[in-house]
Order: C-alpha cells, then structure tokens, then sequence
C-alpha cells in the first residue's frame, strides 16, 4: 500500500471509533467484524452508505455500532477530523470517505427522508422507504426544509445534528434489533401532548420485523434551552462567591427550579403509567428487584475498592425492600439525572430516555419503579457541590471560611434542593414505605455510580462512595 489512507472500510473505522467521543468500548480491546451496508442514501457524488459495524470484544461481548459514512468520487480533501480512508468500491471506483454527520450535504439527506415522509402523511403520521431505510412521521407539524444540518458539539454517547433552530436528529451509535425506548417513549409522550419532553417529529429505522433497528430520531429542537446540570454548577458557584451566603439566599437559591422539576417529572410519570399501563400480574416482587440490587453490588465490589466497608449496610437497605407486599413498577426514564434537563422559557424538559448506557435493551425496557428516577435526580443533587469542589481545586482557604464550611454550605445546598424536589414530586411528605424505596434506590444508584466512575472518570469514584457512606449513616 503506497497511501496510509488507503484502507478498506473495516481496516478503517476501528481507528476512527477510538478518536470520537461516542464511542462507548473505548480502552477494550476488539476487532471489527462484520461490516454490513444496511441502507445507500442520495443517488448523487456524494452519496451515504449507512453501515451496522459488528464489534468483537476480546472479553466475548459483541456490540453494533452505526457509521453511516459520506462518500465522495472527487479526491479533493473537505473534512479533514471526520476522515476516515479511501479504497477502491466494486461499484464507483476510488472513493473517499467521511463521517457523514459531520458533512451538511450528508445530513440534508436524512432530512429529505423525514420531508417524505410527512408528505406521505394520511393524517394519523407517514411513512416513506429511502434507499433502504423506512422514514415515519408523526402528525401535525412542517419542517423547515431549507434548514441546514450541523453536528451538536456538547458530550453525547449518540451524534446529534441540528437543522437551523427548527429540529435536532439524533442518531443512536450502539444499536440493537427492536425498538428504541428514546423512539418509542418520546412517541408516547409527544402524542398524549406532554409538556416536558421535546416532542418527536419521527423515527427512522431499517429491516423488518424481529430484525427492525431503530437508527435515530428527529425532535422538536429546545431553541431556549439551557441545561439543568450547568444551571445547578452555577448556583453553587454564586453560593460559593459569598461566603457569607447561605443557600437559601440570593442568586445561590435554586429551589424553586428544584421543585418545578419535581413536578414536571411527577406529569411524565402520571402520563406513562397512563399510557403505558403495565400488566401488574407480571410485575417483579420486591424480593426480586432487592436481589437484583444485591447482584449489582456483588458486581461493584469486584470493581470498586473501598464499597466493601459499606456492603453490610447496603445488604440491609435492600432487606428492607424485599419485605415489602409488592412493588408498583411503570415505564420510567431509567437513568435520571440533571444533565438529562434542560430549562426552557416555557419550564423544565425531560431528556435522553434510552435509560441506562451499561443495560441491554432487553432490562432498558423492563418497566420499573418510578423512585428509580427520584433517586436518580436527589443523587445529581448530591453530586453537583462535589464537582464544584473538584473543579475549583486550586481554590485556597481563606480567613473567611474554611474548607469544611464550604463543604457544610454545599451539603445544606443538595439537601435543600433534594428536599424542594422531593416535596413537589410527591405533593407532600413521604409515607414510611416511600421513603423506604427512596432509600433503597439511592443507594442502587449510588452503587451504579461508582462502578461507571470507576471505569470512566476514577478522580470522581468519592463522589459516590461519599453518597453510599451516609446511606449508611441512615
Ligand atoms: N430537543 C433538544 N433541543 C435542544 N437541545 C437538546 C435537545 N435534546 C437534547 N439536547 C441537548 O443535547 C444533549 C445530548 O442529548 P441526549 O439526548 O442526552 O444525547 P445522548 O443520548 O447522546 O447522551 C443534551 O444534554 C442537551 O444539551
Ligand atoms: O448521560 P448518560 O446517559 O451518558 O449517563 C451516564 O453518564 C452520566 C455522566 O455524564 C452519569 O451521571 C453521573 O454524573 C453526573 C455528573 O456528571 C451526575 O449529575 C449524576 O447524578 C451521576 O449519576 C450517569 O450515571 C451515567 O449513566
């Protein structure tokens, strides 16, 4: 080979998943297997192959990934980040090779396929095949046609391309055959006409039956958006600027966000469980699911050192649960936190419902218990004083106040905020038997935490482990 760029396509992508930051199997060692086109958009130079790459872990695992790629007969180099090679194709010759989501001729492409769709529209939503894959719409609103596509820059585990301000296509990386809880959840809610999520436009999928995957989505794009995690991060930092602020005070008060949240996650839930009314006969017993809790802490012990001091506790937590007559269990978010909201003009919005990264699709899709998601926000209240903290390492103590104040003043901030939040969601205080399965999935949570820390960010793991030792001290 006289050109390191000449490739083939599986000789090509594995280089490229490990520069982006979607790819989940980064550090693991795996091999491409099979490469399959499942779907060719456009019919111009460039055109889209839409590929599902097989991943093989050297541990046995095997993951499908989606890398639909931009193609161009013309050598002349546009993008250089989202290059991946050249190789010879049976069909057009010499092509070169993109991550399409990064190139607007592309993604105009996929929002074509959703302009179909609707004009397909029978009044109840439409559908339209593109080159293999299957676009659907759901009733009642236009696109703007002439938007142009550009790849959102935030932290995603997806790739997410905004066209203009009018809407926001997300396209799942990790698939698997059937139905995607974000697709299927978002449709729900968009149809029962919730006011807390982004409403879904479409869905786009390919294959048939068992073997139908869900590619991606396209919402109603948030113009006003701003995310919850970075509004709590800087409330604290106003609290922090003042010693003298406690925080129930001044611009460092955000309880009254808090319980808004509360509230808006009570009518997501109140509108599931309507929609999505689960058959109790099936539901799993609070044995079941105290069991389950305890195999995941088996797991973590293996990963995280310093939770075995508090593994007794948390066996006695989860005991507790399992005495309980019976569990009520609903369609939930399943991974919860204030990165996953954003605050609009008009209130809070709900977001990202795939549920947990490390669950296959199968247990995302078991319904669960609604405290899952309200242990899931009260820990991101936890979390965020803790990262402030972190992030101001350099900061230095003071004659006013001492590093254990600050800490007692963030504390007083995650208590507040979790109470406010709690008070809203549950219009009330909470019955003996719900602050039972609070507690219980605190510390689930808590333990899922610091297995992800410990494999993702291992500076951050005494942030949960912190949680887990005042479970403890309950
Ligand atoms: N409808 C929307 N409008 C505006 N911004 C959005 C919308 N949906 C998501 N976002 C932004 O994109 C980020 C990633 O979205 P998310 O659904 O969580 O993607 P992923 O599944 O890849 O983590 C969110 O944290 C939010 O900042
Ligand atoms: O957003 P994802 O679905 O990828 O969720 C995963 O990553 C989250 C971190 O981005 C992680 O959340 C944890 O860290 C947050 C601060 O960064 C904190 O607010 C959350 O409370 C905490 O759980 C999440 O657990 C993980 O599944």
């Amino acid at each position: 080979m006289t050109d390191p760029n000449e490739s083939t396509p599986r000789e090509a992508i594995a280089p490229y998943l490990a520069k982006t930051r979607w790819f989940g199997g980064k550090g693991r060692d795996f091999e491409v297997g099979e490469v399959r086109r499942v779907a060719t958009l456009g019919d111009g130079d460039p055109w889209v192959d839409v590929l599902v790459v097989e991943l093989r872990y050297a541990d046995g695992d095997v993951e499908h990934y989606q890398v639909p790629l931009t193609l161009y007969t013309d050598p002349e180099r546009r993008l250089d980040h989202a290059f991946l090679g050249w190789w010879e194709d049976a069909e057009r010759g010499w092509v070169h090779a993109y991550d399409a989501l990064h190139d607007r001729e592309a993604t105009r492409l996929w929002l074509l396929g959703f302009v179909a769709a609707r004009e397909a529209d029978s009044g109840a939503g439409g559908t339209a095949e593109v080159g293999g894959l299957t676009f659907h719409r759901l009733p009642g609103y236009d696109l703007d046609v002439e938007a142009v596509g550009s790849l959102f820059s935030g932290e995603q585990s997806n790739s997410s391309v905004l066209f203009g301000e009018d809407s926001i296509l997300k396209l799942f990386r990790k698939v698997t055959p059937g139905a995607n809880p974000d697709v299927t959840v978002h449709d729900v809610l968009t149809r029962a006409g919730s006011t807390h999520v982004a409403h879904l436009y479409g869905w786009v999928a390919a294959g048939e039956g068992a073997d139908e995957v869900h590619l991606g989505m396209l919402q109603q794009f948030l113009r006003t958006a701003t995310d919850g995690w970075d509004l709590a991060l800087s409330s604290i930092r106003d609290l922090y600027a003042d010693p003298e602020m406690a925080a129930r005070e001044a611009g460092g008060d955000f309880s009254g966000e808090a319980g808004r949240l509360g509230e808006a996650l009570r009518e997501v839930h109140d509108t599931l469980r309507a929609e999505l009314p689960v058959d109790t006969s099936s539901a799993p017993s609070p044995a079941a699911v105290a069991a389950a809790m305890n195999r995941r802490l088996d797991a973590a012990l293996g990963v995280v050192e310093g939770l075995g001091a508090h593994a007794e506790t948390l066996r006695s937590v989860y005991d507790a649960l399992a005495r309980l007559d019976h569990l009520e269990v609903q369609t939930v978010h399943g991974d919860l936190h204030l990165g996953q909201t954003l605050r609009t003009a008009l209130g809070w919005k709900i977001v990202d419902f795939e549920g947990e990264p490390a669950k296959t699709l199968a247990e995302r899709l078991e319904p669960d218990s609604p405290w899952r998601d309200v242990a899931g926000m009260l820990r991101s209240f936890d979390y965020a004083p803790h990262v402030v903290e972190q992030q101001q390492a350099d900061w230095t103590q003071s004659d006013d106040e001492s590093l254990d104040e600050r800490r007692a003043r963030g504390l007083e901030w995650a208590e507040r905020n979790q109470r406010y939040f709690l008070a809203a969601y549950a219009g009330g205080d909470l019955s003996d038997e719900q602050d039972l399965l609070v507690h219980a999935y605190l510390a689930d949570k808590a333990v899922y935490e610091a297995v992800y820390e410990a494999r993702n960010r291992p500076d951050w793991v005494g942030i949960p482990l912190a949680g887990v030792a005042r479970i403890g001290a309950r």
